[in-house]
């Protein structure tokens, strides 16, 4: 599905998706294997204070859990979500690095009950300690320009902007600010993350030039999970095919797509 020759760096591992697939949700582990594979995920991202899906027996899934993402043979993204201070994010990388043998990180500290807006402030804050620390940090972040540059000076090399709330499936609710974003730090590897609602949501910021998408309910809550992340996955594609195609600028007026010189010729010449 993924074009091999349009490979994505991000901290120097190459992946050929461009769509990061959470694993909280879904309502068996075996549903949650079929819709990575189904996506072409490469990368999944994991939370330590994870809901666990139910096993065959209706009962959490506990370690087993564990099993079946190292079986997939995907790169593991650790997430400090449901972390509400810098202190809390820290102390959650720190144990994911010792569990998950990986500097990688997506730092969520979570600073609003009702929208789920990360808490800015503390995440510049955690982010700048975690570098420190040797971490690879990918922070789930508003679209604001000062905060992009601001968690670029405290040393991440990927920036995570969402595009709507958090499981809320919007969508790109402000597109305006994305395209900012994007078009100010056009080196920077961008990845949304969360908002995402349908797979037309996906392409439509591929098409605005993002690097890549990362969801989670919109797939883990969808009638048929695996059937979702195969459509995640083509339309991911679609619209990073279409940004590097080089789409038309709509236009106020009419242009006509046939010639209007020469004659028409009917008939026998
Ligand atoms: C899974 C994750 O890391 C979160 O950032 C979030 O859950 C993704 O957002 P959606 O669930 O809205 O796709």
């Amino acid at each position: 599905m993924s074009m091999n020759n349009d490979q994505l760096t991000l901290y120097g591992r190459i992946v050929s998706s461009r769509m990061l697939l959470g694993t909280a949700q879904y309502p068996s582990p075996a549903i949650l294997a079929n819709a990575v594979e189904r996506s072409g995920s490469e990368i999944i991202t994991v939370s330590l204070r994870r809901e666990l899906p139910k096993g065959a027996d209706g009962q959490s899934s506990g370690g087993s859990f564990w099993d079946l993402i190292q079986n997939l043979g995907v790169h593991i993204l650790p997430n400090t979500a449901g972390c509400h201070t810098a202190k809390e994010a820290i102390l959650t990388a720190k144990m994911a690095r010792d569990l998950f043998k990986t500097n990688w990180i997506k730092l969520e500290v979570i600073g609003h009950h009702d929208s789920l807006q990360p808490d800015i402030f503390a995440l510049v804050e955690a982010a700048r300690e975690l570098v420190a620390d040797g971490f690879e940090v990918f922070p789930y972040m508003t679209d604001d320009l000062v905060l992009a540059e601001r968690l670029l000076e405290a040393g991440c090399k990927v920036l995570m902007p969402w595009c709507a709330p958090i499981g809320s499936a919007q969508g790109p609710v402000n597109v305006h600010g994305l395209r900012a974003i994007r078009g100010n730090f056009p080196e920077i590897p961008m990845i949304v993350d969360a908002g995402l609602g349908r797979p037309s949501h996906a392409t439509q910021v591929m098409e605005l030039g993002f690097d890549a998408v990362l969801l989670n309910t919109a797939v883990a809550k969808a009638g048929d999970p695996a059937l979702m992340g195969e459509a995640f996955g083509k339309a991911t594609d679609a619209g990073r095919q279409a940004y590097l195609a080089g789409m038309l600028e709509p236009r106020d007026m009419a242009v006509p797509s046939t010639p209007v010189i020469g004659q028409a010729v009917f008939g026998e010449v």
